[in-house]
């Protein structure tokens, strides 16, 4: 795989990105972003952006081939490398495992060369632009950011009407980008070409940086929790996660390969790193003004034939029903939901999933297994899922769960002192 060129127009906002699948009939992509345009001179720091987001956009294309080698399009420093490596490994995991393409794990990303970092630029004091994907954990941000008087920039990739009615509710004024794929993928994906999963918060975050530069904005501040760091199983050897680009190693591997490239030195971090599924869930309980727009559900962000909300049946609405069950009234969880799923007995078998009988932990954006038995713990009354759960998670397992573990902020972070304090403030 080849990166022939890539272009940039800041009369317009328009960057494409150029692909090659090499091959007996070589396949050729152009991806199309368009980046909200800025008064003024274009900074430095924003073409070498849009040099890490050429490569890592191609992920979408690379998985139509699965090529042996991939080569990128100039010399980097060694940051920058390790970070493109990891993107088409660990990025690529799920897709290689699904697909059983094992070779994708062992891949190394070719520069040709090796550059010295770039001198450091400090924009740890602008506003934050803050990126919102219309679910629960955004908003928790957006409202911590406001709250603290950070002026917060509410920013969105391709923003849906779930996410404009999310920043119409939030009263900011947003800015957004828009992200075109090549529709040739399309048609291959249609005539059986090889598909999985990619690691997208790389790409959406790249693009936010990429616009928190040229609107001169300070460190861009995403909402990825602790459990996105958990693989969902190991395969040969190799950690497979759903959600590794939310984890906190692709968040080092990106804010080394930003600073190390473009010089930003503080350049992005997530704020609820530290924090459980189940504790962002009590957060976002505070803000009733979201309770008709929020919407965590992927199906209302695929790219085709969307649902409105809530889907009602899927491993994320179980687990984001569950997660926000002990923190608000019945009624009200419905009413975000449209659909009462305790009382859905059909759904007990997804439910079983979540809480670790039965199988792994499923490929979807869902917190750890003890999130969820910490939450079953939480909830005393009889609805007939809560009544069949109680009875199916073993004794083993409310021991091992515990409250104080779940609802206790740890582990590792990117979280600067100042937007630490805020954090703990705001708990
Ligand atoms: C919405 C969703 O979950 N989509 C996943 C789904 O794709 P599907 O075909 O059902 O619908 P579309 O999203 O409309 O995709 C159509 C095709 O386009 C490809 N594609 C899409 C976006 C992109 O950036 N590059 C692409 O190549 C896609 O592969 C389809 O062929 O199943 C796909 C295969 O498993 C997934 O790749 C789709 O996931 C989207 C890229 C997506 O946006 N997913 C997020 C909701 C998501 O999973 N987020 C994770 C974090 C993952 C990470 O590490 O960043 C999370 O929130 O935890
Ligand atoms: N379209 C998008 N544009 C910009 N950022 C996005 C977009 N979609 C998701 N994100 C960001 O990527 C991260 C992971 O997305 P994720 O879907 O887990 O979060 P969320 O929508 O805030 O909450 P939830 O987990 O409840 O869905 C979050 O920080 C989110 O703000």
């Amino acid at each position: 795989m080849r990166f022939p060129s890539r272009s940039f127009d800041p009369e317009t906002g328009v960057a494409t990105f150029d692909y090659v699948l090499d091959g007996p009939s070589p396949l050729h992509f152009t991806e199309t972003i368009t980046l909200p345009v800025a008064p003024g001179p274009v900074p430095a720091a924003l073409s070498p952006v849009l040099d890490l987001l050429h490569v890592v956009a191609g992920v979408s294309y690379f998985k139509v081939g699965a090529p042996a080698r991939v080569i990128a399009p100039g010399p980097v420093a060694p940051p920058v490398a390790s970070f493109f490596t990891a993107v088409y490994t660990s990025g690529m995991a799920e897709y290689a495992y699904r697909n059983q393409l094992p070779h994708v794990l062992d891949l190394v990303v070719e520069t040709p060369g090796t550059l010295e970092p770039v001198p450091l630029i400090d924009n740890s004091q602008g506003r934050p632009l803050s990126a919102v994907g219309g679910g629960k954990d955004s908003i928790v941000t957006l409202e911590i950011l406001r709250a603290a008087g950070l002026d917060p920039v509410p920013f969105s990739v391709n923003p849906n009407p779930v996410i404009v009615n999310v920043n119409a509710a939030s009263g900011l004024p947003a800015l957004a980008a828009r992200r075109q794929l090549d529709p040739r993928l399309f048609e291959l994906n249609k005539a059986g070409a090889l598909n999985g999963h990619i690691p997208v918060t790389a790409i959406n975050s790249l693009i936010a940086i990429a616009t928190a530069v040229w609107h001169g904005l300070g460190p861009v501040v995403m909402s990825n929790e602790r459990s996105a760091s958990d693989p969902n199983l190991i395969w040969n050897g190799h950690e497979v996660n759903h959600q590794w680009s939310k984890g906190v190693a692709a968040e080092g591997l990106l804010r080394a390969a930003v600073t190390a490239h473009a010089g930003l030195t503080e350049p992005y971090f997530s704020l609820l790193r530290s924090l459980s599924e189940l504790h962002i869930a009590q957060l976002f309980a505070r803000h009733t003004q979201y309770d008709d727009v929020v919407t965590s559900c992927n199906k209302a962000f695929k790219l085709h034939d969307p649902t409105a909300r809530w889907c009602g049946d899927c491993p994320k609405c179980r687990f984001v029903y569950l997660a926000m069950a002990p923190a608000m009234p019945r009624e009200r969880l419905n009413k975000i939901f449209g659909h009462d799923l305790f009382a859905d007995l059909g759904q007990l078998p997804g439910f079983l999933e979540l809480l670790g009988i039965d199988a792994h932990k499923p490929f979807e954006c869902v917190g750890e297994v003890e999130e969820s038995v910490v939450a079953l713990s939480m909830l005393d009354d009889d609805a007939p899922v809560l009544v069949a759960l109680r009875s199916a998670v073993p004794a083993s397992a409310w021991a091992a769960a515990s409250r104080d573990d779940v609802l206790t902020p740890g582990g590792p972070t990117y979280v600067p002192a100042t937007y630490a304090k805020i954090l703990t403030d705001a708990l």
